[in-house]
């Protein structure tokens, strides 16, 4: 029997097209709206007209609408899968959201495209094809939110977009893709360790992430105290360092209650307390500094800023990023 898939499009490249000077843009009718033909071939839909935003315009709470939007239809109609066309840019960052903001045995599956609907090898219905049958399949139940790209399958914890431009932009730097995604098979080689929920529905608390540089100064850091920030994560050097003159700053903002959250800016390995010199990890973890296993720091970011919204009882945030 055919499987039921709930299509949800938010944007993108995916939906849009290059006009006449070379821009690539939106475009009011959605061209991915005319394709359900192909897809209905693999699977019965349900097709939603979310948002057609660019990526760079999605925000946290587009993010929670879609997650809102998802559990409400679901409520109402019994699918097998979801799907959801996306832009690229932030891609990993609502895979990330919805993966934790969710607990579905059934896929959710993300997909996109890097050349637009008009171009010379766009990309798009390729990967919405495959996306879609990877949101009706059996194999992908149970192993979290998915990314689906270039015949590859990603889990939303550990994808990362890798090229501006190349169709083999995602990829998964620390354990490599879940599976791939063949002509006739749906071929998972691991799966997720681990998934989380959190029970969010606003999202008042603000995180500030900050990429730490050779020679940084502590002013910027200030300002997260000066502008009200809940929670602040940094992308440390190497295996989660920074520069000493940053130190008072981060003491600081450990002073007025605000967690500091550490992940090292190498897209490999872990951040840990190592180092002991001055500004080194050991150092920042004795200061009260978190670290964070082997998140981005985009991603770290989402998460301080889901669990400092939880809605049930305030986090523990040393706990939360174990
Ligand atoms: N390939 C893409 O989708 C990139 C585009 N700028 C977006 O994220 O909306």
């Amino acid at each position: 029997m055919k499987k039921k898939v709930l299509l949800i499009h938010t944007g993108g490249t995916i939906s849009m097209h290059m006009s006449e000077d070379g821009g690539v843009i939106p475009d009011t009718n959605n061209p991915l709206m005319q394709e359900s033909k192909k897809l209905e071939m693999i699977a019965d839909l349900i097709e939603i007209e979310a948002f057609n935003l660019p990526s760079p315009h999605i925000t946290p709470k587009k993010m929670l609408e879609l997650r809102n939007l998802i559990i409400d239809t679901l409520k109402k109609n019994t699918v097998d899968g979801v799907v959801i066309t996306h832009g690229t840019d932030t891609l990993e960052e609502t895979a990330y959201f919805l993966e934790l903001t969710t607990n579905l045995e059934m896929p959710i599956v993300l997909t996109g495209a890097m050349r637009s609907s008009n171009e010379l090898g766009a990309d798009g219905v390729y990967n919405l094809v495959e996306a879609v049958r990877v949101a009706s399949s059996d194999q992908a139940r149970n192993k979290g939110v998915l990314v689906v790209m270039n015949d590859e399958l990603h889990s939303a914890v550990n994808v990362t977009k890798t090229s501006t431009s190349s169709v083999s932009t995602f990829q998964s730097p620390q354990y490599g893709p879940l599976g791939l995604v063949t002509k006739t098979l749906i071929h998972f080689q691991q799966a997720p360790m681990k998934r989380e929920y959190v029970e969010v529905n606003s999202l008042d608390k603000k995180v500030a992430l900050f990429k730490i540089y050779a020679g940084m100064d502590a002013d910027l850091l200030h300002s997260a105290i000066d502008c009200q920030y809940d929670g602040v994560v940094l992308e440390g050097l190497g295996q989660g360092n920074v520069p000493p003159a940053i130190l008072p700053a981060i003491e600081k903002l450990i002073q007025h209650g605000i967690p500091v959250v550490l992940v090292s800016r190498c897209f490999n390995g872990i951040a840990q307390g190592v180092y002991g010199y001055e500004g080194g990890g050991k150092m920042l973890e004795d200061m009260g500094v978190i670290f964070a296993t082997g998140l981005s720091g985009q991603k770290a970011r989402l998460k301080l800023m889901i669990g400092l919204n939880q809605e049930v009882k305030p986090i523990n945030v040393k706990k939360f990023f174990i």
